[in-house]
C-alpha cells in the first residue's frame, strides 16, 4: 500500500519528532492532541529543531520549509480518518490508547494502517478492540526521534504481511533502521533498558550512590552518552514508571517490581525533563541533582 498522509495521535516529545522525520521525508502530516497547547508548542519545537538542521548544513532552508508546509494540526481526532497511517503517540496508559482507537475507527478508510508507538503495551490487546487486527502492528521510535536510527517494528498477533511490509518500507523511507521484535511486554529495547534504569534508581535509593555518581559511573565506565538517570528523566519518570509497571503486571516476576522512589518521584509530579524536576532540577541555567 502506497502510504502518502500520516495521522499522529499526541503531540508530546514523541509525537514532535516523529511528526519532523515523516514530513522531512516527504510525507503529509495532520497531528492531533486533546491540548491545543500541545500542539502550537509542538509546531514551535519542530521549526526550531529544524532550523538548528539548517544551521549546521544537514538540510537545506527550502527543506526545511517544505517540511514546515506539510505538518498540519488539527483539534478534531475525527479529521485524521482521510490519512493512510496513524501512529498514535499519546500518553503510556492503555485506557488512553484504547479510547483514542474506538474514536478513531468508524471515521478511517478501510485499508488505513493503525499503530501505536507504546513503549510497552501489548500490541495484540491494543489491535483486538479495533475493527482492524490484521492492519495494526507496533511502530516504536526512539527518543530524540530525529536523532535516534532505530524504529522497532511489533506484530501483534493477527498483523498480516503486507501491514509489516508496508511499514518497513516506511521506515527505509524515514532513512532509519527498522529491527522486528515480538509481541511481549515492552518488546526488546525497553525489556532490557528499562530494568537498567530501575536498577539505577535502587541504586540511588538504598544509598549505594548519589545521582551524579551514578550517572558518572555509567556515562565515563559504561561509554553510556547519558547517565541512568538522566536518561530517566529524558524520557520521563511517568513513562519509565508504566513500563516497569507492564514488565511486571505481564512478567509476573518480582525482578521487574518499579523502585518506590520511582513511584515517588511520579506522585510528586516530578517527572523529569518535561515537569522541569525529576532525578534533577532543570529551573536553573545548569541541572542540579535532587537528592
Ligand atoms: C522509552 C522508550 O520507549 C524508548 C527510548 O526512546 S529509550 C531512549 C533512547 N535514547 C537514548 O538512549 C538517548 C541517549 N542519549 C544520547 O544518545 C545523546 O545524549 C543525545 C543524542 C540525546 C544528545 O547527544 P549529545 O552529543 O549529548 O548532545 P548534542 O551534541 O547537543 O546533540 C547531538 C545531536 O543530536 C541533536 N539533538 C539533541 N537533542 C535533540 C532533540 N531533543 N531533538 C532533536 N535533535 C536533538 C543535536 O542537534 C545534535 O545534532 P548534530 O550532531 O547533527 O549536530
Ligand atoms: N518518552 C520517550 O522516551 C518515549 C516514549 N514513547 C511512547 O510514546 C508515547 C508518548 O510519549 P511522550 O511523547 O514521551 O509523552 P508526553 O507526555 O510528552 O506526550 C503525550 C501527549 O499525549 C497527549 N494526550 C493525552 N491523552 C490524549 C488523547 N486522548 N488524545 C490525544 N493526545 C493525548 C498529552 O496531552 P496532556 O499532556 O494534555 O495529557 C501529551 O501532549 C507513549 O506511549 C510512550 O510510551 C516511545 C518511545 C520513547
Amino acid at each position: 500500500m502506497n502510504i502518502e498522509r500520516v495521522g499522529i495521535v499526541g503531540a508530546g516529545q514523541m509525537g514532535n519528532g516523529i511528526a519532523h522525520v515523516f514530513a522531512l521525508a516527504g510525507f503529509d502530516v495532520l497531528m492531533t492532541d486533546v491540548s491545543r497547547d500541545a500542539l502550537d508548542a509542538a509546531v514551535a519545537l519542530i521549526d526550531r529543531n529544524l532550523t538548528r538542521q539548517v544551521g549546521r548544513e544537514a538540510i537545506s532552508e527550502s527543506a526545511k520549509d517544505d517540511a514546515m508546509r506539510r505538518i498540519g494540526t488539527t483539534d478534531k481526532l475525527i479529521d485524521l480518518g482521510k490519512t493512510d497511517l496513524i501512529i498514535e503517540a499519546a500518553t503510556e496508559r492503555e485506557t488512553i490508547k484504547t479510547a483514542i482507537f474506538e474514536d478513531l475507527v468508524p471515521h478511517l478508510k478501510p485499508d488505513t494502517i493503525l499503530t501505536s508507538n507504546t513503549s510497552s503495551i501489548s500490541i495484540t490487546r491494543l489491535a483486538s478492540g479495533t475493527d482492524r487486527p490484521e492492519k495494526f502492528m507496533g511502530f516504536h521510535f526512539m527518543n530524540p526521534v530525529p536523532v535516534m536510527q532505530l524504529v522497532e517494528l511489533i506484530r501483534g498477533i493477527a498483523t498480516d504481511e503486507a501491514t509489516f511490509k508496508t511499514c518497513q518500507g516506511v521506515v527505509e523511507k524515514l532513512g532509519k533502521t527498522s529491527t522486528a521484535s515480538e509481541d511481549f511486554p515492552a518488546f526488546i529495547v525497553n525489556r532490557i533498558l528499562m530494568p537498567m534504569i530501575n536498577e539505577a534508581i535502587y541504586t540511588l535509593y538504598e544509598g549505594v550512590g548519589s545521582v551524579q555518581s551514578i550517572d558518572t559511573s555509567l556515562k565515563l565506565g559504561a561509554n553510556h552518552p547519558m547517565g541512568p538517570l538522566e536518561l530517566a528523566d529524558f524520557i520521563g519518570l511517568d513513562t519509565c514508571l508504566a513500563i516497569m509497571n507492564v514488565l511486571h503486571d505481564g512478567l509476573a516476576d518480582t525482578k521487574y517490581r518499579p523502585c518506590p522512589l520511582l513511584t515517588k518521584y511520579v506522585e510528586a509530579g516530578w517527572l523529569g525533563r518535561k515537569s522541569k524536576r525529576g532525578f534533577y532540577d532543570y529551573r536553573g541555567d545548569v541541572p542540579v541533582p535532587t537528592r
